[in-house]
């Protein structure tokens, strides 16, 4: 990864394109408990964003404008599963204030080598 994808997932932009491109091609929406995320990195985020999602989430007639958040699913050395979470930041965040159980969510079954290029030295050693 560049140098610049780095910036940008530091400041909650959108996945590597590798991990995108992947994710096009996956059309299943899972519903995945909040509690289970794991979000490394903090998001900066708008305000007036956060708070307009959050209504068209709540209004039935618009919540389907917003797309799922994507996530990866990694297994732990010893089979435990892991769920992390980059991007999305409004939407996770809107999720959140909402006090929603559920995130929409497209997941995509990565590795630790792939978790590595987010994380670098910073990755742990999942069990
Ligand atoms: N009221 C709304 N405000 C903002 N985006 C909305 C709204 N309703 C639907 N959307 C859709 O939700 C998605 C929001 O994605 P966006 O990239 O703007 O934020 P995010 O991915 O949640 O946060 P970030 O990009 O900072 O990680 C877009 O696809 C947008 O079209």
């Amino acid at each position: 990864m560049s140098g610049s994808e780095k910036a940008d997932l530091k400041t909650c932009g959108k996945l590597p394109e590798h991990l995108s491109v992947q994710a096009a091609h996956i059309h299943e929406i899972h519903n995945v408990p909040m509690r289970v995320l794991i979000r490394p990195f903090p998001s900066v985020l708008d305000e007036k964003k956060v708070k307009s999602l959050m209504e068209t989430i709540e209004n039935p007639e618009t919540v389907e404008r917003v797309p799922p958040i994507d996530i990866l699913w990694i297994t732990g050395r010893e089979g435990g599963d892991y769920y992390y979470s980059f991007g999305g930041c409004h939407r996770y965040e809107a999720y959140k204030r909402l006090n929603r159980e559920f995130i929409p969510c497209k997941v995509f079954k990565s590795t630790t080598t792939d978790l590595q290029s987010y994380l670098g030295g910073s990755t742990p050693d999942l069990l």
